[in-house]
């Protein structure tokens, strides 16, 4: 069995995903199918994606997969050496956080959307601790379309954890996970459809 045979169904008690320093907790689809595939819809044709530029040991690089970057107000945020400024939310996405919080005891002031069209399309090893972040705040990701696998790796020791992010499934990282674990979404030869997934964040 695996963890998301485990929760499909929020409302199930949740538990860690990590064996130490941090919290992740998997909530299986929130989204009922037909609401999952209309937000999916909505966020590839109404959000402003980008392709995102980063600085990856000082040299700067586009990224394949897009990125659209909202917020409570048109603030700036540092992220992978670059200073961008966030757009403000559109009613989607407003509607969409309601749906988040409604599932957590947190409230987000900004999402990062990100964008992959194919399976050749991820995102390596990272966490997300930037300075413009509040200080072991908590992230929500709400994941549409295309299944994918998503990986922990500790820090220090190495370890890894593995799930499989559904379609209208949330995930939440919290609390010291980011200073401990990093994550990553391995691009795969899988044939999968597109998938978004809106980042919800507690930006200072
Ligand atoms: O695509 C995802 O689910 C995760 C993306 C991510 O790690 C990020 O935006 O920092
Ligand atoms: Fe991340």
């Amino acid at each position: 069995m695996t963890f998301t045979d485990l929760f499909e169904n929020d409302g199930m008690k949740l538990v860690n995903l990590l064996p130490r320093d941090g919290e992740v907790n998997y909530h299986g689809k929130i989204l009922d199918t037909v609401t999952a595939d209309r937000y999916l819809d909505k966020c590839m044709s109404e959000l402003r994606w980008e392709h995102d530029r980063a600085f990856i040991y000082g040299k700067e690089i586009t990224t394949k997969r897009k990125v659209a970057w909202y917020a409570d107000a048109p603030v700036s945020y540092t992220y992978s050496g670059y200073t961008k400024v966030a757009l403000v939310w559109p009613d989607l996405l407003r509607e969409i956080k309601q749906v988040v919080e409604s599932h957590c005891t947190d409230v987000f002031n900004s999402c990062l959307a990100n964008v992959y069209s194919v399976g050749e399309e991820g995102m390596s090893w990272h966490s997300d601790a930037e300075k413009d972040l509040v200080e072991n705040g908590t992230i929500a990701a709400l994941s549409l379309g295309g299944e994918r696998k998503f990986s922990f790796k500790h820090k220090q020791t190495g370890e890894t954890v593995a799930l499989c992010l559904a379609h209208g499934s949330l995930l939440i990282m919290k609390g010291i996970t980011q200073k401990h674990w990093l994550h990553s979404l391995p691009k795969t030869r899988k044939n999968v459809g597109p998938r978004v997934s809106l980042t919800f964040r507690q930006m200072r």
